[in-house]
């Protein structure tokens, strides 16, 4: 499933159009139609339906709705909030084909009718503004997207809640807090950013006939899908030994945190590694063995609790690193994470302290000839780029994007909607999950899942974004079965991956 700017979704209409050949009328005809088809289990034959159109396409898929659920004897009132002058095109050619098969319209440009017509509704069919918004709300749509908030009504929206933006990185006054959107042929930017996402109430995606394969030359972005996890997570080969499944390193841990790497090393154990070793401070070593009597140990140089200056390590006998987990943040252990980042001839995931040790030295991650993965969630993210974390999560993808690519590594910028970069920039968003994780720990876990999964035989960024798929699957299936968003527990998640790897055995 791609994901598309406002930009992105206008240029697939003008291939639809000019290549395909094919009528915006009939677009929207289709549009109006398949939101109808899906609509239609949300509704009751006796619902009060207010269809609000505004001056756009997206108040043209209101009128075809209109039509459509007219005919099937469905009681619709249409609320027209600009002028009749201003609805033209597509939209006024489907606004005649309503009035054609009976239906009224009702105008009110002013918002003065609004609230009774809100009172006399139980559905409303939000068809007010979809990716066209631009700029600051006119008088008097601020005034009527509260006033459709505030009602006693179920929201629907259509293709957008109206008032929010497609893109990302673009300030909004208010939108509908919709119950359901029905989003039309692939979802948009803000579907996915924390702050705009929520709008959406829950939402699906109907096809209307555009050209699929258009998709691909005109967006790299996609969402990650169960169905994706299904052909590309790799089965166990049942004649395997532990090497097939891959020698993993772990370096990190100090006296004040060494939980963190304990649930790594086991995260990575329980996700299918055959061996992992630890490089971690002595004095830690017993309490991890007590949590993964399976990894072996590597007990580093070290001082006050914390791994000091470079050492001797043989990263050739690894087939992949993962670095920063409760490491500290000594410029000692910046010595080593630079050191190790320099010389590993495999891919190194770098998380936590690793990335504060490196925010300074990112030219370092240009000469590396195999791959470097870096997992910061937004905080880590300001300090790698000097850019101010509300900026990060208004517009993520970009900023994974532009950086991506100047460092040539592979990205994770974690979040309630992680999205996974490529050195080329194409992105997928994972979408398991759940505020269960916003805990200490779930970024431990997560890095070893991910240093598992990159050992298996599987492309990278497919590793990377099983990896996350699989950590918020298991919190998701945990907060059903057994705990709740509120007790979730990084260590739980651990204990959870089996249910999901049972699933795609
Ligand atoms: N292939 C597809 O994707 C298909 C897409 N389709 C549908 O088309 C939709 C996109 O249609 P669109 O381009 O006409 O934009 P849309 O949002 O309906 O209207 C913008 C209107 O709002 C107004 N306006 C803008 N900002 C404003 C503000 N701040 N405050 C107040 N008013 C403001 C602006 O008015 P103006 O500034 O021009 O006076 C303009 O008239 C899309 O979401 C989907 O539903 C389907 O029909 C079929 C195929
Ligand atoms: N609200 C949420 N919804 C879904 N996933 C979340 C949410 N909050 C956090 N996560 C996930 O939990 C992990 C948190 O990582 P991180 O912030 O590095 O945690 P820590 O450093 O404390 O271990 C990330 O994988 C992130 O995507
Ligand atoms: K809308």
């Amino acid at each position: 499933m791609h994901i598309v700017t406002a930009n992105e979704m206008y240029e697939m209409d003008r291939v639809a159009m000019e290549k395909g050949g094919i009528d915006g009328r009939i677009l929207m005809e289709n549009a109006g139609r398949s939101i109808t088809e899906s609509m239609i289990p949300l509704l009751a034959k006796n619902s009060r339906i207010l269809i609000l159109v505004g001056a756009g396409n997206n108040g043209g898929d209101g009128f075809v709705i209109g039509r459509t659920l007219c005919n099937q004897r469905f009681h619709v009132t249409v609320l027209q909030l600009v002028p009749d002058e201003k609805i033209r095109g597509d939209a006024a050619y489907h606004k005649q084909l309503y009035i054609n098969f009976g239906g009224k319209v009702h105008v009110d440009d002013q918002g003065k009718e609004i609230a009774a017509f809100l009172k006399e509704a139980t559905v409303v069919i939000d068809a007010i503004f979809g990716i066209g918004i631009k700029g600051k709300l006119r008088p008097p749509f601020h005034q009527i997207i509260e006033a459709v908030n505030q009602s006693n009504t179920v929201k629907l929206s259509v293709d957008i809640p109206s008032g929010i933006p497609a893109d990302e990185g673009v300030s909004f006054d208010t939108g509908v807090w919709a119950d359901y959107t029905f989003v039309i042929e692939a979802p948009k930017m803000s579907a996915f950013l924390q702050h705009t996402a929520k709008y959406y109430g829950k939402w699906e995606v109907v096809k209307i006939g555009l050209p699929l394969a258009s998709f691909d030359q005109v967006t790299a972005r996609k969402v990650w899908t169960e169905e994706q996890v299904h052909f590309t997570l790799p089965k166990r080969d049942d004649y395997s030994h532990k090497g097939t499944h891959g020698k993993g390193l772990i370096v990190g841990g100090s006296r004040e945190m060494p939980g963190s790497i304990a649930m790594t090393a086991l995260s990575s154990l329980r996700s299918g590694a055959g061996l992992v070793s630890v490089g971690t401070v002595n004095e830690v070593i017993p309490s991890i063995v007590s949590h993964c009597a399976e990894a072996t140990f590597i007990p580093l140089d070290s001082e006050k609790g914390v791994i000091t200056g470079s050492q001797c390590l043989d990263y050739s006998v690894y087939n992949a690193i993962a670095i920063g987990m409760g490491m500290g943040r000594s410029e000692d252990t910046a010595e080593l994470t630079r050191q190790l980042i320099k010389e590993a001839n495999c891919p190194v995931i770098v998380d936590a302290d690793g990335l504060y040790h490196i925010s300074d030295d990112l030219e370092l991650l240009k000469q590396r000839e195999f791959p470097s993965i870096l997992t910061p969630h937004p905080g880590e993210m300001s300090r790698l780029t000097g850019i101010p974390v509300k900026e990060i999560i208004s517009k993520p993808f970009r900023i994974a994007e532009e950086f991506s690519k100047t460092y040539q590594v592979h990205l994770i910028l974690k979040g309630p909607f992680t999205i996974v970069t490529d050195p080329k920039g194409k992105q997928w968003v994972n979408t398991s999950g759940n505020a269960g994780l916003a805990k200490g720990g779930s970024g431990d876990v997560l890095s070893g899942i991910l240093l598992s999964m990159v050992m298996q035989p599987q492309l990278l960024v497919e590793a990377l974004a099983n990896g996350c798929y699989i950590h918020g699957k298991a919190a998701d299936n945990l907060i059903v079965n057994k705990h709740s968003k509120q007790d979730l527990l990084a260590t739980d998640v651990i204990q959870g991956l089996a249910s999901v790897f049972r699933t795609f055995s």
